[in-house]
């Protein structure tokens, strides 16, 4: 069984939807052997009822706690390492995670992104997209690194622009992507079918898979209908 820890910032509507899959499958004939073992956050935030009403344990470690984002980290580590996970899982975590963190949990530090990385980085990729006048843009999910969505790719897919989005309306498209790409990266990694530590070791200009057609929706849809995607994954030994 997968151990993951899973950090938020804010509504955690993507950790909901991993843990309602997550559920949901364990009533399948397909169990994916992953379960959440705790939720953490950088601050107080609405997501941590998830904790309470799926009966999880969760921690919040605030930088204005500490005197510095290195002491911070260190902190947050120490936290996330006392639940032993497999796979650490950045999902809407607001805050750059250190050096100490990354070389401690990396390759299995994953965090999924509302852009088609490496177009629009940061903490407001949707808003950077639509301000850019991007006609599509995507969901990304990524081994963490020192940089700032730099690295590895996992998986990403494309999200079309529609002429009247507004921020809310492609994130929420967005997000269903996302918790697809989630969703099906631990199905995979936990099966044994994703290796990241494989994935990170690649040349960073190893040739672009041929895109692949995305997997039948693997979550809840919690927001707008399904996007139109063009999935593209990389596929690992
Ligand atoms: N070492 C890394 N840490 C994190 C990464 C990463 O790629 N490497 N991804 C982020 C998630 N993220 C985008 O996907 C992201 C989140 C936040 C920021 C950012 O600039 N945060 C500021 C604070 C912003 C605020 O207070 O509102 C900061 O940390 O100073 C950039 C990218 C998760 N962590
Ligand atoms: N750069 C990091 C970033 O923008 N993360 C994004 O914040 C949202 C969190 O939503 P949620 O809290 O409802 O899951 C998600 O779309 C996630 O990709």
């Amino acid at each position: 069984m997968q151990k993951l820890v899973v950090l938020i910032s804010g509504a955690g509507s993507n950790l909901e939807a991993l843990l309602e899959e997550l559920d949901a499958s364990r009533r399948s004939s397909e169990p994916i052997d992953a379960e959440v073992v705790a939720i953490g956050a950088d601050t107080p935030c609405d997501g941590l009822a998830l904790a309470e009403r799926f009966g999880i344990p969760s921690f919040v470690v605030r930088p204005r706690e500490f005197e510095d984002r290195a002491a911070w980290g260190d902190a947050l580590l120490e936290r996330i390492r006392s639940y032993e996970p497999d796979l650490t899982i950045l999902s809407g975590f607001m805050r750059l995670v250190p050096p100490r963190v990354v070389a401690a949990l990396s390759p299995a530090l994953l965090n999924t992104h509302p852009a088609y990385l490496p177009e629009f980085p940061g903490a407001h990729a949707v808003r950077d997209a639509l301000a850019a006048g991007a006609s599509r843009t995507g969901a990304s999910l990524i081994v963490v690194d020192d940089g700032v969505d730099t690295g590895p790719v996992v998986a990403r897919t494309r999200i079309d622009v529609r002429a009247d989005d507004t921020e809310a309306t492609l994130h929420a498209r967005i997000k269903v992507a996302e918790r697809r790409l989630l969703a099906d990266a631990v199905r995979r990694i936990a099966a044994g079918d994703l290796d990241l530590a494989t994935l990170a070791a690649e040349p960073a200009d190893a040739a672009e898979p041929a895109d692949r057609e995305p997997t039948e929706r693997a979550v809840t849809d919690h927001a707008a209908p399904e996007p139109t995607p063009t999935a593209e994954e990389h596929p690992t030994a």
